[in-house]
């Protein structure tokens, strides 16, 4: 009889086979995220961290095997249950902002939460607190176009993390940052994921930036292969005390 899903992962994947218009991206990929976790999924370029990303937030449909959301099936829902699940259970934070432009920095973020139903007052209350803890409660009645690429990026992350789902997940979400930029971004990130009990994947094809994490997995050619170990530096990332040592990556 088929495995069932550990109770204590959010999410859990068996055998994920998935191909783009006949090139393969993944090619059997089984991985467990426990809730709450910062995982790092790592890998260089094209080996294939978004898919990945895509395939266990619900957004692509996998070819094969499966991809289990506290302990519900995903790889069974058709396209409108998967656009249901992303809606209400995840958030998303990619390399590119993509903030509505007519909208201020404050109405960026509130707007995932009117949408889910809050009246306008407290979502931009809420709003309000997460650029402020975004430390950029200052731009907050300004728009995208007035800002720089950093100021974007950490709406987009406030936006992200606002309505408070379950699991978020970051696609590179420091690609486009200079270093010390990105290392300020991931800090926040990681720090409210972590201060809200959320559960965050975060793909990085930058090693550093894996010890921002609790645990880390290595994609090459669309397979893992197996734990991470973060790269040393000076500075040690808040809550990453055993990083050192990440636990193997597939089950
Ligand atoms: N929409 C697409 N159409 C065709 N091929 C694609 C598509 N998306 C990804 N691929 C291919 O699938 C493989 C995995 O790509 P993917 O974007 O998942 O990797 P990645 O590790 O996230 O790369 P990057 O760090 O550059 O974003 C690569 O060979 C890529 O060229």
């Amino acid at each position: 009889m088929a495995a069932a899903p550990p109770d204590n992962d959010v999410l859990w994947a068996r055998g994920i086979v998935k191909s783009h218009h006949g090139t393969p991206a993944l090619r059997g990929v089984s991985l467990g995220v426990r809730e709450g976790e910062v995982l790092a999924v790592t890998g260089p370029r094209g080996s294939g961290k978004s898919t990945l990303l895509g395939c266990l937030s619900a957004l692509l449909p996998v070819d094969e095997g499966e991809v289990w959301f506290n302990s519900a099936p995903v790889h069974t829902l058709g396209r409108a249950g998967r656009e249901r699940l992303r809606r209400d259970r995840f958030g998303f934070v990619g390399s590119e902002p993509h903030l509505v432009p007519e909208l201020t920095a404050r109405e960026n973020v509130a707007l995932p939460l009117l949408l889910a139903g809050a009246g306008g007052k407290a979502a931009h209350t809420a709003a309000d607190e997460w650029l402020e803890r975004l430390d950029i409660g200052e731009i907050a009645k300004v728009r995208p176009d007035r800002l720089v690429q950093s100021q974007r990026q950490r709406i987009a992350v406030a936006r992200a993390l606002a309505p408070l789902p379950p699991v978020v997940f970051a696609d590179d979400p420091t690609a486009p940052l200079h270093r010390e930029t990105a290392e300020q971004v991931l800090r926040i990130l990681t720090s409210a994921a972590r201060s809200h009990q959320l559960t965050l994947v975060l793909a990085t094809h930058d090693p550093e930036l894996v010890r921002y994490a609790d645990r880390a997995v290595a994609l090459v050619d669309g397979r893992l292969t197996g734990p991470v170990t973060p790269v040393p530096r000076g500075i040690a990332a808040p809550g990453t005390a055993g990083a050192a040592t990440v636990p193997a990556a597939g089950r």
